[in-house]
């Protein structure tokens, strides 16, 4: 795509789980003029290093050519830990990483419960959050932790680098809305949470400096390098979110977020109160298990994810009775780290490829349906759903998605959602403006529902069977009932 001498083009980045994505854009439209990207490695523990070599994997070919301002957007939670010399410690604890579980039981109790950490930093720690990971690391590691000056997130370390590259490093930074995942970050105080982070970590540790929204963190040469922020708050920035949309993201994570003006205080600490990229909040609760269930299905039933798509949308609403617990990798919505999947209901004449798939999908759905209900409690409207994320692409989990939701589903035109809000909120930055930019979501599809009664089905039998399964997860979470 041509763009003309007066063009002034922006940069986002999204370092998330599974790769790093770079999107190029016009800053006053949003158009895309160029897109790379480059894979990470696998596993829950992974150098930072390897976003470093993936980001300039992503932007060879001279991409960033032209480019005035660029901003990353990066997965939540993950610890990086640095010495004095500012050198890696050890491999990032990523948000995936349940090896906390233990660490996020015992901080809840410290501080006197989950209510004491709502009030707090509006969130109850489970093992995603960077706070409950320097306990773990404090508590197993004493050598990397005895090491470890600083502490800093995906997204901060990649900025670092980027500037760092060219002289332009002068301190770590962070924004609001990354900050808000740590659990030492309070969106009640807008400030640092320092007692937290000592109970986590047994002693002071440094921390990077909390941007506003449209701040710099530096330059790098002539390019400016926006503040950057979490990836679900980068998503919400790129999807231009209204009252009453409700973000469904289908990624290698399950994420379910909407923007909202205050502080939530969920009174059962499932709805994590994170801040947003714009001042604002992101109420979020997030799955470990989403895109990869389907995934998962492909590979068990050997065909690829067209053929799953096929054979799911031809199966029955409710697959025959067969229902997936989808907590193939653990689970974290609800909160049960240690769980395995569950295939219940198994009968001769379920007993097919069609009736699996379906099934998969469905409880990939359920399991998300559960952390929509969890906004709706705490008083966040949800007129439709925006689903988004790799899987998104599927038409059965669009259909599905809208039967079991009960609400229409929007599939905004496939497109990097993350990196285009880290990219507009690098054209707010260079700007100077008080609001960013104006840019156009283009919807590919918008779904109403064909079956709510079969999708309120569903969810009946994947709450039973939740039920059955988990009687002692915490009792009262918002899993599996119809909106609306
Ligand atoms: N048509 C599809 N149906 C189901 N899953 C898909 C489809 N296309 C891609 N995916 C899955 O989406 C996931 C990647 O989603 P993405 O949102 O890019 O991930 P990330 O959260 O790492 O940014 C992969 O697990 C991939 O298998
Ligand atoms: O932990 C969360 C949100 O709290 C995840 O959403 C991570 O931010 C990872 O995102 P992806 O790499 O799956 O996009």
């Amino acid at each position: 795509m041509t763009t003309d001498s007066s063009t002034t083009l922006v940069a986002g980045v999204d370092s998330s789980t599974q790769s790093c994505k770079i999107v190029v854009c016009d800053a006053a439209t949003g158009r895309t003029v160029r897109e790379g990207r480059a894979s990470h490695p696998d596993g829950t523990q992974v150098s930072a290093a390897a976003w470093w070599d993936a980001f300039r994997t992503a932007r060879q070919d001279g991409l960033l050519d032209g480019v005035a301002a660029i901003a990353v957007g990066g997965q939540q939670h993950g610890m990086v830990t640095l010495d004095d010399a500012g050198e890696l410690v050890r491999d990032a604890m990523l948000w995936n990483d349940t090896s906390s579980a233990d660490a996020a039981r015992a901080l809840t109790a410290e501080l006197g419960g989950p209510r004491a950490w709502v009030d707090a930093v509006d969130l109850v720690p489970v093992a995603s959050f960077t706070g409950t990971k320097l306990r773990w690391l404090a508590e197993h590691e004493p050598e990397h932790a005895a090491r470890t000056r600083t502490v800093v997130l995906p997204h901060d370390w990649l900025t670092g680098q980027i500037l760092a590259e060219t002289g332009g490093f002068t301190e770590w930074t962070t924004d609001r809305g990354d900050a808000s995942g740590t659990a030492y970050w309070s969106p009640v105080t807008e400030d640092y949470r320092l007692d937290l982070l000592r109970m986590a970590f047994g002693r002071d540790v440094e921390v990077p400096r909390a941007l506003g929204p449209a701040e710099p963190a530096g330059h790098a040469g002539d390019l400016l390098v926006a503040a950057g922020t979490g990836d679900n708050a980068a998503a919400a920035l790129g999807l231009g979110l209204e009252p009453g949309d409700v973000v469904v993201s289908l990624g290698t994570s399950g994420a379910v977020f909407a923007v909202h003006d205050s502080v939530v205080g969920d009174e059962r600490g499932e709805v994590a109160g994170f801040a947003d990229a714009t001042g604002r909040h992101l109420p979020l609760l997030a799955t470990l298990n989403a895109a990869r269930v389907l995934s998962a299905a492909a590979a068990t039933l050997g065909i690829d994810l067209t053929e799953l798509d096929r054979l799911a949308g031809e199966a029955p609403a409710g697959a025959g009775g067969l229902t997936l617990l989808p907590f193939l990798d653990g689970e974290r919505t609800p909160n049960l780290p240690t769980a395995t999947g569950t295939l219940a209901g198994i009968t001769r004449a379920n007993s097919t490829p069609g009736h699996l798939a379906r099934a998969y999908v469905e409880g990939m759905l359920c399991n998300l349906a559960g952390c929509v209900n969890a906004l709706q409690r705490n008083g966040i409207r949800t007129n439709r759903v925006l689903l988004i994320g790799g899987a998104a692409a599927s038409r059965t989990v669009r259909t599905v998605a809208a039967d079991i939701f009960g609400v229409p589903v929007v599939v905004p035109e496939p497109a990097e959602y993350v990196a285009r809000g880290a990219a507009r909120q690098a054209a707010w930055a260079l700007s100077g403006d008080a609001e960013p930019p104006a840019w156009d979501v283009p919807v590919a599809a918008e779904v109403q529902p064909q079956d709510a009664d079969a999708g309120a089905r569903t969810l009946r039998r994947y709450r039973e069977v939740l039920d059955a399964t988990h009687p002692d997860r915490s009792a009262e979470d918002g899993a599996a009932q119809q909106l609306g």
